[in-house]
């Protein structure tokens, strides 16, 4: 899983890695410049630029160095190049006063080389020329944000203005260097104004930032550059990003002599049913998922008067009825027990879940709670209700999660990364807060984020469909946070996959589609 840093942990790295490894400032610039070269020749597919113009904004600090890197190798590769330096030139100190050098050197030689030194000397010229790409070269790891949508002064503001308004104009494509300018890399908290990238090449590692609030917007596509700083001075990671292979690793395949019960036996406590309203379809759903994940037994709780059609709709899952002694006789035998699923709020669905949780038959067991559990813990008291369970994962979405934590759905969302980990640290259990990312935390160690997935999974039953997914990893042997993580990624593939137009896609289309997201690392072979 690939590191993701806070802006301290990334100057933290490049400096160790200038200090300890005696790489060098100028060559990891130099790595930096070349890296970006690499992503244009990439996005313009082509190796040489004669008859391409490219626009670069630098600022002062070495983000604007690594500009100047980039300006030198477009011109070595017949590209036309404008040059907009926003600083006084005697500003400019160390490798990045060098890089300006050996550009204005450039310029001596004829080279198709424009260096402008203010904003007004350049807007005559930019406007009656056609750009293939603009860099953005202002602000990188350097930008400190003391509040949110914070006015930055000119000549940030007006950099900025200038490339987000030709792209708006010309439609041309805006390369951010390391950062978007004017976006906080560390909180995703966005500058007025900032640049809006359609690529974003980051140096090294991705940005916490990149993940959260305005970051996904400003980024555009996130390319990562490799400008040789090694993992081990990122190590230990803060935060990782979920992935195939780590989805892989957590699904663990049936032995060739292995039966029924031992392939991961799924309880699911789920569905209810009122004089007014039934709330079937969170059991089957969820039901179906641990199904369609491989897991060996799935059997459900539910008022019993609603087996006959849960029969109809999956034969292969075992019925049991609500009262208490038959559920504690199933925790037993169970793997893992997922507790909540459409399961109501009433008094009668409360004093179940706190039957259930004072069982140790049941807290013995992995115990996944998710749904209309979760809304029963502050009533019975979390620490009360989960004190005695030796692994639980509890799988809020936002408006759970306020709930649960007494935190307003506004500070959930500017930094879901440290409310999750706060609360499984407080509370000693694992969170997935369900989201763009969804972030898995536990007690301790990293925080996993994941962004597999799309606005398809933005529709009804479709956190049913992931616990599913979670008790049927887990119950196969994967930890409850790891088999979180996996199930987390699965089901953003299972959601791509279900239909190319995110916005028609149904819970019961990801249901569909879960087998062939997990088939697919069968056809990885770096995965198998
Ligand atoms: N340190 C290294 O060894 C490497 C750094 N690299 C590049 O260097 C960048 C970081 O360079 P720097 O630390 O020089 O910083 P930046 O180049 O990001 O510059 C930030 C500039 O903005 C100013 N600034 C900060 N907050 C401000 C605010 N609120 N309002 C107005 N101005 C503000 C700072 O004074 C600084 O001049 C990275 O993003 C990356 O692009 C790469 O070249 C790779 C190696
Ligand atoms: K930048």
């Amino acid at each position: 899983m690939q590191p993701v840093v806070t802006v301290q942990e990334m100057q933290k790295a490049d400096k160790a890695a200038i200090e300890l490894l005696h790489i060098g400032e100028t060559r990891l610039m130099e790595l930096a410049g070349r890296e970006c070269l690499r992503v244009i020749k990439e996005s313009l597919k082509r190796d040489s630029f004669s008859g391409c113009s490219f626009l670069l904004v630098c600022g002062k600090g070495n983000n604007g160095g690594d500009g100047f890197v980039l300006a030198r190798h477009l011109l070595n590769l017949e590209a036309s190049v404008d040059l907009l330096f926003l600083y006084p030139e005697s500003l400019l100190q160390g490798v990045n006063r060098q890089g300006l050098t050996t550009l204005q050197a450039y310029g001596e030689h004829d080279a198709p080389l424009r260096i402008f030194e203010s904003h007004d000397e350049a807007l005559p010229f930019v406007a009656e020329t056609h750009y293939n790409i603009i860099i953005d070269a202002i602000t990188g790891t350097g930008l400190r944000l003391n509040k949110p949508g914070m006015a930055l002064a000119s000549p940030l503001s007006e950099g900025i203005e200038l490339i987000n308004t030709i792209r708006d104009q010309t439609g041309a494509l805006t390369l951010a260097i390391d950062v978007p300018s004017g976006l906080d890399a560390t909180t995703g908290l966005s500058a007025t104004p900032v640049v809006m990238a359609d690529i974003t090449v980051t140096m090294a590692y991705p940005k916490r930032g990149f993940y959260l609030n305005e970051g996904p917007e400003c980024c555009g596509e996130l390319q990562i550059a490799e400008i040789s700083i090694p993992r081990f001075l990122v190590e230990p990671s803060s935060y990782l990003l979920v992935d195939q292979e780590f989805a892989a690793k957590q699904f663990i395949l049936r032995e060739a002599s292995s039966a029924k019960h031992t392939n991961g036996k799924v309880l699911i406590i789920a569905g209810s049913q009122t004089a007014q309203s039934s709330m079937l379809g969170a059991a089957i759903l969820s039901a179906k998922a641990a199904l369609k994940s491989g897991a060996g037994y799935v059997c459900l709780s539910l008022p019993i008067s609603l087996a006959g059609a849960m029969h109809t709709a999956i034969p292969e899952a075992v019925i049991i009825g609500r009262d208490i002694a038959t559920i504690t006789e199933k925790a037993h035998w169970a793997d893992t027990i997922l507790i909540g699923c459409g399961l109501g709020r009433d008094q009668e669905a409360i004093e179940l879940v706190r039957e259930l949780l004072a069982s140790s038959i049941v807290t013995s067991k992995k115990v996944i709670l998710d749904a209309d559990a979760l809304y029963a813990l502050p009533v019975i008291g979390i620490a009360e209700a989960l004190g005695k369970c030796r692994e639980v994962l509890l799988t809020p979405h936002y408006g759970e999660f306020s709930r649960l934590s007494t935190l307003p759905i506004e500070e959930i969302a500017s930094d879901p990364i440290e409310c999750a980990r706060n609360f499984a640290t407080l509370h000693g259990v694992s969170v997935l807060l369900k989201g763009n990312p969804t972030i898995i935390a536990e007690a301790e160690g990293p925080v996993l984020l994941n962004t597999s997935g799309t606005e398809a999974l933005a529709t009804a039953g479709s956190g049913d469909v992931l616990s599913g997914m979670i008790a049927a990893l887990s119950a196969k042997g994967a930890s409850l946070s790891d088999a979180a993580a996996s199930a987390a990624w699965f089901h953003g593939r299972a959601g791509d996959l279900a239909s190319d137009v995110a916005s028609l896609v149904s819970s019961g289309m990801v249901v569909d589609t879960i087998q062939q997201a997990i088939q697919e690392i069968f056809e990885v072979s770096h995965l198998s």
